[in-house]
This record gives structure tokens, sequence and C-alpha cells, in this order.
């Protein structure tokens, strides 16, 4: 039967992608990566700092995220705690399939490489980056499946799981009936997003030992990152 977006999808679909557009990290932050240092510690520095920025911006997209506000404090919280590597991992992956300024490819991946990362954690990186890479995703479905990200109902310390599943599933109904839009020569699309989402959760786990190793070679973060994600 014919696939409709109801007139209140259309609502929260304007409404997500007006904050996922708003909420950008500034010009003169990824400018930096243009700059010509090139040194592991010149790139872990501006790859902190544009973290630090990434994890504003997240804030405030997630605040515009409807309902969001609603939830219980704490467990608005632990949503953050919980999706900051994921939707950053989303993030950074979309500078890479949707072609971002001018050279902005080719230095970011270039100061990833080069900024203290094992080799082992490497691989599971790009190899992310491509499969997102290969999904061709619009911007709203780019939008939708970081607030789906977000609003993941089990991550760790949340208390009202139910709230927020009532938060996600119009999201992943409405992404549904979007992928069949917008890609209805493949059926198979929507499940192939959601399979990133999967991959997504082993890319956390990386992370982590990412991060134990930047610190025992006494790399520092800014307050911010270190609240986030439990460090130091
Ligand atoms: C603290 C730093 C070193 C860090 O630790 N883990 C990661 C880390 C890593 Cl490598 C990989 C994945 C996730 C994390 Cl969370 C990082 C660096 O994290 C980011 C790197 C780049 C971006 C990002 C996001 C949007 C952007 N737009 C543009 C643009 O040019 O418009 C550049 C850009 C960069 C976001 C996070």
């Amino acid at each position: 039967e014919k696939v409709e977006i109801t007139k209140e999808q259309e609502a929260l679909m304007k409404l997500i992608v007006e904050a996922y557009n708003k909420h950008q990290i500034p010009q003169d932050v990824t400018k930096q990566l243009l700059q010509d240092q090139y040194s592991t510690e010149e790139n872990f520095l501006l790859l902190t700092e544009i973290a630090t920025s990434q994890v504003q911006v997240l804030v405030e997209f997630t605040k515009n995220i409807p309902g969001f506000l609603s939830l219980d404090h704490e467990d608005q919280i632990a949503l953050l705690k919980g999706s900051a590597v994921e939707a950053m991992f989303l993030r950074s992956a979309q500078v890479f399939s949707r072609k971002m300024p001018k050279g902005h490819t080719e230095v970011l991946e270039e100061r990833i490489r080069k900024s203290g990362i094992s080799e082992e954690f490497i691989t599971p990186l790009f190899n992310f980056y491509k499969s997102v890479g290969e999904l061709h995703m619009v911007l709203e479905e780019q939008a939708l499946l970081t607030a789906i990200t977000i609003l993941t109902p089990d991550r760790p310390y949340v208390k009202d799981q139910q709230a927020v599943e009532r938060l996600q599933e119009p999201m992943v109904n409405l992404l549904k009936k979007l992928c069949v839009l917008q890609h209805p020569q493949e059926p198979q699309y929507f499940a192939r997003l959601l399979g990133r989402l999967t991959e997504l959760r082993t890319l956390n786990h990386y992370h982590a030992e990412m991060l134990t190793s930047w610190r025992v070679n006494d790399h520092k973060f800014t307050p911010l990152l270190c609240e986030i994600w439990d460090v130091q």
C-alpha cells in the first residue's frame, strides 16, 4: 500500500532537521583542520578541540529533540553520556561521506590517523566511515539517525526506559517511511541503516580503549570531555 508521511511526522521531521542544521561546529574551529602543523601532539590537541566543540553542538541538538527536556533530568544526562561517542562517530562519518568544505575530509583523515590512536582501532574506525559513506544518506536520514542514537533506551543508568522508547519509536517509524520513499529501489536500505547503529555500539568499546591508551601517554582532555566520558 502507498507509504504516506503524516502531517505530524512532517512536523517532527522539520524540527529534527532544523535542529541538526542549526547546530554545526563553528567554521573557525573546523577551519583549524587546514592549519599546517601535523605533529601527533598538534593533531591530538586539534581533535580534542573539535570533539569538545562537537559535544557542545550535540547537547544543543539534543535539547531540541521534541520531548527530550521533559524526560527525567538524570536520564537526560545518562542518554547524553551514553550516546556522545556514537553521535560523534556518526557526525564525523558524515564529514567523510558528505564531502565537507574543500580539503577538510583529507586533513581530518590525516589528523585522525596521526593522533596517537593505535593501528588496531584505526581499521574499524575507517571501516565504519566507509560503510556510512556507501549509504549516501540524505540530510533527513542523518539527522533522524543521530536523534535515534541519542534516544537509545538501554543506555547505562537510564531509569525510565519506557519514556525514552516513547520518544524513539516515532523517529524510527518516520525513518523507516523516509527510507522507503528515498530509496524505493532498495527495500533493505532501512535495515542497512539500523545495522550501522549496531556497528556503532562496537565502536564504543574501541573508543574506551583509545581513551585509555591516550591517557597512559599522558594526553590531557578538556573538562567537558572528562565529564562526558568519565575520565580523569
Ligand atoms: C578527544 C579527541 C582526540 C577524540 O577522541 N576520540 C575522538 C573520536 C574520533 Cl578520533 C573518531 C570518532 C569519534 C570520536 Cl569521539 C576524538 C575526535 O573526535 C571528533 C573528531 C572530529 C569530529 C568532527 C565532527 C564534525 C565535523 N565537521 C567538520 C567540517 O569540516 O565541517 C569537521 C568535523 C569533525 C568530531 C569528533
